[in-house]
């Protein structure tokens, strides 16, 4: 005899939107992260697709650095935030990283010291003993050349990353999750501190990266987000305030009081 259909998982797959489809997005429910009693993610839900290059903004403090922790382990949260279908909470920060989802922090943390391609080696952790990643290698591989060319430092590689220009450090952060083979990048102000062509090249750099992953990008630099954002989500006290495009987003009364006012204000 033939299984009847379930008729209500029917509808809820032709009511869900395209993105829901792909395997890789990244969903986040009722995500809660409080320190001490104090709730810093209040119940956040979010879901990014691949290839929408999402900006998360707020005031300060709203949350957006806590929930890119909770995301990657490094704050201990309730709810669910899973990518590919593989849940994260509750998962070691190594083994997170192994589910493809990687993230950079507001201080660049590259190894100064080491050369740009030791760096990218040591992130690709490719199996090889720690005295041969510090040797210089003859050949290249394949993987990191290839990011080495999507960050624009192959003429770099030699150099030691502690004699790159800010943004190249943050180009060479992005390169280490590229060489990991993320494929959920959660980005903290990654355009902080740059000269103005930095932050062209870097939006460049987010666009071609983001074409097939799913990138999350916590920016104040409303300049760049709008020449730059696919998507954007607010937060504010924890909380999803606002969500939509570029333009749904500026125009949002609630966005203007809590969060843009001053700058239009100022404009
Ligand atoms: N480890 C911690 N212990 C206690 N409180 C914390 C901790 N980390 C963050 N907070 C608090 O949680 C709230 C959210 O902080 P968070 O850094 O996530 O905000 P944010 O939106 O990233 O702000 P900003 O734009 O300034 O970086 C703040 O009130 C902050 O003081």
């Amino acid at each position: 005899m033939t299984p009847k259909p379930d008729l209500q998982a029917l509808e809820k797959a032709i009511a869900a939107p395209r993105g829901e489809f792909h395997r890789d997005y990244l969903q986040v429910k009722d995500l809660r992260v409080s320190f001490d009693g104090f709730v810093a993610v209040d119940g956040v839900d979010l879901v990014v697709t691949s290839g929408d290059l999402r900006f998360l903004i707020g005031p300060n403090g709203a949350g957006k650095t806590t929930l890119i922790d909770a995301i990657t382990g490094l704050a201990k949260a309730t709810g669910s935030a899973t990518f590919g279908g593989v849940e994260l909470l509750g998962m070691p920060s190594h083994k997170i990283v192994r589910a493809a989802v990687g993230r950079t922090f507001q201080t660049a943390s590259v190894i100064e010291e080491l050369s740009v391609l030791q760096n990218l080696d040591i992130a690709a952790g490719m199996g090889r003993k720690s005295r041969e990643l510090l040797r210089r290698r003859k050949t290249v591989p394949t993987e990191v050349e290839l990011a080495l060319e999507t960050i624009g430092l192959t003429g770099l590689v030699n150099a030691p990353a502690g004699v790159l220009a800010h943004g190249q450090k943050q180009w060479l952060e992005i390169g280490m999750l590229l060489v990991q083979d993320a494929r959920c990048l959660l980005l903290d102000e990654p355009v902080a501190g740059m000269s103005a062509i930095e932050r062209e090249q870097t939006g460049e750099l987010l666009k071609r990266i983001g074409e097939q992953r799913t990138v999350v990008v916590v920016e104040h630099d409303m300049e760049f987000l709008r020449n730059f954002a696919n998507s954007v989500t607010v937060l504010h006290q924890g909380k999803v305030l606002a969500e939509g495009t570029v333009a749904e987003v500026q125009a949002d009364p609630k966005v203007i009081e809590v969060y843009l006012g001053e700058t239009h204000a100022a404009a």
